[in-house]
């Protein structure tokens, strides 16, 4: 079984782009060192916020490349490689394989999509043989795939024909069912990360150590004070905590009621003053209108002058 070991807060980085679209790499080492010094240890690159399946592939290597170079900041890299076929997938995984990333996490095949765990576990098999070397992780996400299969079951099945399966990512309300079953198949010899910042708290009740999420790009302090007091057996203070982290993406996703990729990225560069610039299509960018009234409620609370 190939090795690996992560606690406290990975950030799914953002893909910086111009104003014209472009990738703007530039950014990424001024990127890495914010993280570094908010208390981030790792970074999930090319994920939901990283916009990952609006990339080509080769602007997704230009992107595995920026982060490796920037290791001495975030020493954990790991690439997600799921793409639109499992070609594709494959040669991001060698390419990310042969930089020496820390792990690789796949997306299912969204259009002709797993039926059973089985059928999970036979593609990532596929995966695993471009990268026989990197510990290999799902990202279970069924908001966006609509792949809902057990993930309990995806593990057990899985840890005994994957050599390099080392956990998944729990993007799923659910972690203190099928979450918690996740974590007694692991017993300690797989990572399981929690994937909603709203539920931080409740995972690490249940027995979560890692979780990667989007606030820890521009407010990982509560995220951390979260995994501290839960810790230290402050419960009361660490649901604290947590609705802080409620509150505030209450507010980043007010002007466009609900989640967008569009919306946390604003809220980076105004909270970090770090430009990751706009989203891509099919991700519709903030309005002026929608940007002026996020800064002002986050001007409000004092976040941004
Ligand atoms: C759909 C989505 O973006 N989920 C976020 C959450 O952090 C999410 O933004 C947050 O919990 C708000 O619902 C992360 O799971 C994203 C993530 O890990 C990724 O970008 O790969």
């Amino acid at each position: 079984m190939a090795k690996f070991t992560f606690h406290g807060l990975m950030a799914p980085s953002f893909a910086p782009f111009h104003n014209d679209g472009s990738l703007n790499l530039d950014v990424i080492p001024a990127y890495a060192k914010h993280l570094r010094d908010t208390g981030v240890a790792g970074v999930w690159v090319n994920g939901t916020a990283g916009e990952g399946m609006s990339m080509t592939v080769a602007e997704r290597k230009k992107l595995a490349e920026a982060w490796m170079a920037c290791k001495k900041d975030v020493a954990t890299v790991i690439v997600q490689c799921g793409a639109g076929c499992l070609l594709d997938t494959q040669e991001l995984a060698r390419h990310a394989e042969s930089l020496g990333a820390s792990g690789i996490a796949v997306f299912p095949c969204i259009f002709d999509k797993p039926q059973t765990a089985d059928d999970l576990v036979d593609y990532m098999v596929e995966v695993a043989k471009a990268c026989p070397r990197t510990p290999l992780f799902y990202y279970h996400i069924p908001m966006k795939t609509q792949v809902n299969l057990s993930m309990s079951e995806f593990l057990q099945k899985g840890v005994e024909r994957i050599p390099t399966l080392c956990g998944l990512k729990f993007t799923d309300r659910d972690v203190s069912g099928e979450g918690k079953k996740c974590l007694e198949v692991a017993g300690g010899s797989l990572t399981i990360f929690n994937g909603f910042d709203e539920q931080l708290q409740e995972a690490v009740s249940q027995g979560f150590s890692c979780g990667v999420n989007v606030c820890y790009n521009f407010s990982a302090h509560h995220a951390a004070d979260i995994l501290s007091l839960m810790k230290a057996g402050k419960v009361d203070e660490a649901k604290e905590a947590q609705k802080a982290i409620v509150d505030l993406l209450g507010v980043i996703f007010k002007p466009t009621s609900g989640f967008t990729v569009a919306g946390v990225k604003a809220a980076m560069t105004l909270l970090t003053g770090l430009d990751v610039g706009p989203s891509r299509l099919p991700v519709k960018p903030l309005t002026p209108a929608m940007k002026e009234s996020l800064r002002a409620d986050l001007a409000a609370r004092g976040l941004v002058k």
